[in-house]
């Protein structure tokens, strides 16, 4: 059977074994294109680069003629971001996970720049926080659409004075050390299920030091934290409702009880959505915080991030990102 050609302004956004099976409507006359810049890292997630060239195919179908530079190791998108963004490209896509958004993110910082993301990573939080869609085509029909949300990122400043720019979250205690630990070609070669092996590698072994928190001036201790600037964690199970990364200021989770066994009672809550509902987890809202507690690991966006002590606030400048 002859498929019916679309109108252009008509776009794919879900095919299966070459039968459409979704089209999304583009406006009668697309936005002034503007300069695109296209931040791949081919170490997130799996069948990226396939992934990345269809949604290449697509933006060229649609006379957007984005650059694309390949990161070669961690940090690197970070200078390509602030490159570009000083050339005056108009918009940086993060073509990885969270913590090439992140890289991204902080290359952009300050400058007028756009964000944009093409979810090619393990858990890719912030794209199902914001509704980006999953597809490579449904994401590139998102960015040639162009239309933009503020997004305020946190900065965290380390002791030794380094700063690290976040976009969805910081942990520090449990979590952390079962990021810190996790093997790459495990995450690799199966995914999400490498965190629920590591996080029940860590479970006996884990010493669970008290973490004391300043939050908004407030003491606080905890067995494990999470600031969160979204609703979702480790992909899309609830963790603190309400939070909204195109708000301002964080939910900060504490985790109060210690031991293999609390951590696997919050193993089990999350992904029954029940978290927050524990007696021994309290979400504070906040916009300054500081943990104490030396040699405790600490993670931001699902990659490791030294060990506290850390200060949490807001990026001097909040950002714009494409959304739907
Ligand atoms: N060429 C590269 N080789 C190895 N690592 C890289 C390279 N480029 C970037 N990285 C690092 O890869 C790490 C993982 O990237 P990213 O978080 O985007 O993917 P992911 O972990 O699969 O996705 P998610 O965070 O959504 O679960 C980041 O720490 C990033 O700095």
């Amino acid at each position: 059977m002859r498929r019916k050609r679309l109108p252009r302004r008509y776009v794919i956004i879900a095919q299966r074994r070459r039968r459409r099976i979704a089209t999304v409507a583009l406006p009668e006359a697309l936005p002034m294109p503007p300069r695109m810049l296209i931040v791949f890292n081919p170490a997130a997630g799996a069948r990226r680069r396939r992934r990345l060239l269809a949604a290449l195919d697509l933006l060229r179908g649609l006379a957007l003629r984005p650059e694309v530079a390949e990161t070669t190791h961690r940090g690197h998108a970070v200078g390509l971001a602030r490159a570009a963004a000083q050339d005056g490209v108009g918009v940086v896509v993060a073509a990885g996970g969270d913590g090439t958004i992140a890289e991204v993110a902080a290359g952009l910082s300050g400058s007028d720049s756009a964000l944009g993301v093409l979810p090619l990573g393990t858990a890719n939080v912030l794209a199902l926080e914001l509704g980006l869609p999953r597809s490579p085509a449904g994401a590139a029909a998102v960015l040639a659409m162009g239309r933009t949300a503020l997004l305020h990122p946190g900065l965290a400043h380390h002791a030794d004075g380094r700063e690290l720019l976040f976009v969805q979250m910081l942990g520090a205690g449990f979590d952390a050390a079962v990021v810190h630990r996790l093997a790459p070609g495990l995450k690799r070669a199966i995914g999400k299920g490498a965190y629920v092996w590591q996080t029940l590698r860590e479970m006996p072994r884990y010493p669970f030091a008290p973490i004391r928190c300043v939050i908004d001036g407030r003491d606080a201790h905890a067995a494990s934290v999470i600031v969160t600037k979204g609703r979702l964690y480790a992909g899309r199970f609830l963790l603190a409702p309400g939070a909204d990364p195109r708000a301002e200021g964080f939910h900060v989770v504490l985790f109060r009880d210690s031991g293999a066994l609390a951590a696997l009672r919050y193993g089990a809550a999350l992904p029954l959505g029940l978290l927050s509902r524990l007696r021994s987890v309290e979400i504070r809202r906040a916009t300054q915080i500081r943990f104490d507690g030396t040699g405790i690991p600490a993670q931001a966006d699902g990659d490791a991030a030294g060990c506290l002590p850390v200060t949490i606030g807001p990026a001097p400048k909040p950002m714009r990102i494409v959304v739907p």
